[in-house]
């Protein structure tokens, strides 16, 4: 299981304070860069860039969560095509943003942040027949049998999708079981936090880093 940190500079000052060697444990960097004004976006990400040299940087900007992020659906495609030559990865909301053109790098994602939907199976379909290689999934249990249906229904698709590299997770308290058993039912990243988290339930990367050690 690769873990990755999400960073959430809100300036370019923030980037520029980042102390990048605590980071060093971190497989993948995540930048959610919808936490920086959109004038500023081209200059941040030559620094991001310049903060992490030697490590994958995934470029995210999320609008899901985000009442306040409006953004519309050419601009958003325009982040993306902007974007996905400079960073390894680019996320992409694809069910939402259903008409765009998918780059070579995309990681297609769903958030629910209300529930493990029902219909799980469909929208893990529906984001591979996009042609993506990456599919990811993050969704809020209720209960606990949600987190077991979560990770029954990941390693059910990742057995049928081999060359996919699938990461699903339960948020919040009752999905924390999911964000460092991964590879036991199917899911290849985890998101870990240093310092703020970046979605409810992420642990430190301290503590993932450490609870990878022993399952090892
Ligand atoms: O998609 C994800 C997963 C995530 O929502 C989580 O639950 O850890 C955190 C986000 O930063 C990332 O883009």
């Amino acid at each position: 299981m690769k873990i990755v940190v999400p960073i959430m500079p809100k300036s370019l000052a923030e980037i520029a304070e980042l102390d990048t060697i605590q980071y060093a444990a971190a497989d993948l960097i995540e930048w959610r860069a919808d936490f920086m004004p959109m004038a500023d976006l081209e200059q941040a990400a030559r620094d991001v860039k310049a903060q992490f040299p030697k490590q994958e940087i995934i470029f995210t900007y999320r609008t899901e969560d985000k009442a306040e992020t409006i953004i519309s659906a050419e601009d958003y495609a325009t982040l993306v095509q902007q974007f996905s030559t400079v960073f390894t990865y680019i996320d992409v909301e694809i069910l939402k943003f259903s008409a765009i053109t998918l780059p070579d790098n995309a990681l297609v994602s769903y958030h629910d942040f209300t529930q493990i939907p029902l219909n799980l199976p469909d929208i893990l379909s529906k984001m591979a027949a996009s042609g993506a290689k990456i599919v990811k999934f993050a969704g809020m249990p209720q209960k606990q049998s949600d987190v077991l249906r979560l990770m029954t229904e990941t390693l059910r698709f990742s057995e049928a999708h081999p060359n996919l590299t699938l990461v699903t997770m339960a948020m919040g308290e009752l999905g924390k079981m999911t964000r460092v058993a991964s590879d036991s039912f199917g899911s290849s990243w985890t998101f870990a936090s240093m310092g703020a988290t970046s979605a409810p339930g992420q642990l430190s990367l301290e503590d993932v880093v450490k609870i990878r050690e022993i399952f090892q």
